[in-house]
């Protein structure tokens, strides 16, 4: 079962209300990054390629056609049994641009990133909902203690 926006935002921290959803909560934007190096998934690990933060103009990010790497300003906590999905706002789909997103584990902590393709020119102004978070029941055996976990708490 999916849970409530409500539900969702006890797991965040300093949950603004517009951000609350009737079925998850509203992430924000933080920062946005280029990545400019080579990354590698092996057999034997995974490295991240090096990124070079963008500068705001003004608060405001204007970005051309092409991927980029967004960290939400969120910090998130995936409760035990439950497992976590993220979607683009619709919004941004209207705009010819798309928010790629993966799984979130149960017992993951840390403000989380996705990728970003731009299909034509948009302007994001920091601090922006630009996705939504939602969390169902799930079973699972463990939990989360991957590398990421932590991330982007200072
Ligand atoms: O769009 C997403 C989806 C998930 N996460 C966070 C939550 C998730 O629990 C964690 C790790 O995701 P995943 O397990 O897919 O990472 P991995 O590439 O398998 O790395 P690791 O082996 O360190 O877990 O990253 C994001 O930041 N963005």
């Amino acid at each position: 079962m999916f849970r409530s926006g409500r539900f969702v935002a006890e797991h965040l921290d300093s949950v603004a209300p517009e951000q609350v959803q009737p079925n998850g909560v509203d992430l924000t934007l933080d920062a946005v990054f280029e990545q400019v190096s080579p990354g590698r998934i092996g057999t034997d690990g995974k490295e991240i390629g090096d990124r070079e933060e963008i500068d705001a103009d003004d608060g405001v990010y204007h970005l051309p056609p092409g991927g980029y790497v967004v960290r939400y300003a969120d910090l998130i906590r995936i409760p035990e049994d439950h497992i976590g999905f993220l979607y683009p706002r619709s919004s941004l789909l209207r705009n010819s641009c798309m928010l790629d997103t993966a799984v979130w584990d149960a017992g993951y902590v840390g403000r989380g990133e996705g990728l970003l393709e731009v299909y034509h020119d948009i302007e994001l102004e920091a601090g922006a909902r630009i996705a939504q978070l939602v969390l169902a029941e799930a079973d699972h055996e463990g939990t989360y203690e991957g590398s990421y976990h932590g991330e982007n708490i200072e």
